[in-house]
Order: structure tokens, then C-alpha cells, then sequence
């Protein structure tokens, strides 16, 4: 596992909040709060962070059919993406499911290291020591993952660390798939990506985004490369999200519009109008990371 400068506080495996102030482990997730109501929860599942509420809000769509249980990957809040991003049909992530391994696997709760009354983090780690025999022979390398996901009172901060542990380089793809809960999507639009180049996985075609304010009226998947600064995400003009990070040079902007109603794990079926993906991430390109290098990249969402 990933030697850290800053050690977790180790969490007794009952915890009920009384001893840590903030926090509660449940059998399959934690549960965090700050004394002003901010609350976040995350699946062991994936390291899936399933609902973030502010000022009583949740801020996260999660499918009403979502499967919570281990079974699949959640189609909702923020599911991780790794090593590869979509599916790969040459390399050495060929042999990996869509969006990789890191989504579906029990990672290990390393503990907590925030104490302040303004904000809570807390750390998940996956090896190879996580993984079934099938994923590790799709994709035999030394890695070690450190995922963080800090709350305070305004935002929500994910941190993948990512260490190359081999003796052999390894290219990888990071994103958070974050899935955010909207109000009506006829009222929405995204700011912050015009002049950024854009595959569109719809129409199979590339451009420039053109759009000041993107509206988002229908089927969107979109992978923009090199997004230079943060991203807004708006209802009815009004900001509702920020997107910023560090290291993740890439946005995903996608909605599967009716498209949903063929997903079995999508509800209720019109959810879509209810739901964007804006995903932060590292999957334009490839990343290469050498024996013995680290890798950070961090997403920041502001209320
Ligand atoms: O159904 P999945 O595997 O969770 O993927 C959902 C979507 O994830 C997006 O990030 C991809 O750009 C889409 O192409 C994909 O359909």
C-alpha cells in the first residue's frame, strides 16, 4: 500500500460518531457530517460517494435503481474511473470492463485526516491485494491508490493519488464521474468550455465548442481536452455547481437522455431531465507513470 506523509487517525471498525465526532462506518460505508449540516456518504463499494447534502440538498443524482450492493458499478453520485476511461479495444487495458476496475472494487478505509470543525476527509486505498484474480491478470501491474474525499462547508473536494509500485511504466486514465442532481435540464447549461476541442461519442465527430452557455437538449457525451479553467454548471443562468481541478485537464459532459429508459439500473425513467454528468478527469490522453512515480489529481466542486 501507498506510504503517506500525513497518517490517517485510525477509525475504531464500530464507529458510531460518539468517539469521532463527524463520522460514522457503517458495514458497507461511512457516513460524514460538520457540525453546520453538511453531510456526505460513501460506498466501500467502489469508494462510490453516494449523496452530498447542502443546506438540506442533495447536490448528487443517484438512479432510484441504482445496485448499492457490490453487484455492479452505481449508476449515480460520484463513481470512480481507472485505469482506462470508456472501453479499450487495444494495450494493456484491452482486457478491462468500460471505465476499468476501480468502480467496482471493496477498497480498504485507511481512516481520517481532518479534524477541523469546517471540513472532514477521508481516505480509501485499492491495490492489487483488492483485487479479484480475473481483474489482476487483466491488468497484472503494482499500482497503489489513494482516494480522498474532503467535505467542508461549500464544497466537495475528490483526490486520487495513484503510484506505480512495479518495476514496469504504466499508462493510465483518472476521471470522477460525477452525476449532479438538477433541477430541470431544459433550464441548463454549462459555462467554461467554449474554444475547448471536443470528441462527441454521439455523432462520432470532433469540433470546437462554440457555445459560451451550452445548453444540454439532448443525448450529450462529450470528452473536451485541455478545459482551462472551471467549469459552471448553471440552472436557469444562475451557477449551481463550480467544477475545478488540479491535474485533470478534461471534462465529460454527458446525459443519456431517453437513451436512460434501456439502462436496467436508470430510474425513474424520465430521471434523466434530473441529472448531468460533468466529469473531471485525465482521459484525452494517456498518462504514463514510471516505477516508483506518483501521480495526484484533484477535482473541487463549490456550491
Ligand atoms: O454506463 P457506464 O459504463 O456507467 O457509462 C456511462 C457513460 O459514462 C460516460 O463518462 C461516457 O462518456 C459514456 O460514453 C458512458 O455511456
Amino acid at each position: 500500500m501507498v506510504e503517506r506523509s500525513k497518517k490517517p487517525v485510525p477509525i475504531p471498525v464500530s464507529s458510531t460518531g460518539a468517539e469521532n465526532p463527524g463520522f460514522v462506518l457503517e458495514s458497507d460505508r461511512v457516513k460524514l457530517s460538520l457540525p453546520t449540516g453538511e453531510s456526505a456518504e460513501i460506498l466501500l463499494h467502489g469508494a462510490t460517494v453516494i449523496s452530498w447534502v447542502v443546506d438540506g440538498q442533495e447536490k448528487l443524482f443517484l438512479s432510484e435503481k441504482a445496485a448499492l450492493d457490490g453487484s455492479k458499478p452505481v449508476r449515480g453520485g460520484i463513481p470512480l474511473v481507472f485505469p482506462v476511461f470508456g472501453k479499450s479495444t487495444e494495450g494493456p487495458t484491452a482486457a478491462l470492463p468500460q471505465h476499468g476496475f476501480a468502480r467496482l472494487c471493496k477498497w480498504e478505509l485507511l481512516g481520517r485526516t481532518s479534524e477541523a470543525d469546517t471540513a472532514i476527509q477521508v481516505d480509501f486505498g485499492l491495490g492489487p491485494e483488492n483485487l479479484t484474480d480475473d481483474q489482476r491478470n487483466q491488468w497484472p501491474y503494482e499500482f497503489g491508490l489513494i482516494y480522498s474525499v474532503n467535505l467542508s462547508m461549500s464544497s466537495l473536494e475528490t483526490k486520487m493519488l495513484v503510484r506505480n509500485e512495479g518495476s514496469e511504466t504504466f499508462d493510465f486514465n483518472v476521471l470522477f464521474h460525477t452525476y449532479f442532481r438538477i433541477p430541470d435540464i431544459n433550464n441548463l447549461t454549462i459555462e467554461g468550455l467554449k474554444g475547448t476541442s471536443y470528441k462527441c461519442k454521439v455523432t462520432k465527430s470532433e469540433a470546437v465548442e462554440e457555445e459560451v452557455e451550452l445548453p444540454v437538449r439532448s443525448e450529450v457525451d462529450r470528452v473536451y481536452a485541455g478545459v482551462p479553467n472551471a467549469v459552471q454548471v448553471k440552472n436557469g443562468g444562475e451557477t449551481i455547481f463550480k467544477v475545478g481541478g488540479t491535474n485533470l485537464e478534461d471534462i465529460v459532459v454527458w446525459n443519456p437522455w431517453e437513451g436512460a429508459s434501456k439502462m436496467a439500473d436508470f430510474g425513474p425513467e424520465d430521471g434523466y431531465k434530473n441529472m448531468i454528468c460533468v466529469e473531471a478527469g485525465a482521459v484525452s490522453k494517456w498518462h504514463s507513470l514510471e516505477p516508483q512515480s506518483v501521480w495526484e489529481g484533484s477535482a473541487v466542486v463549490n456550491i
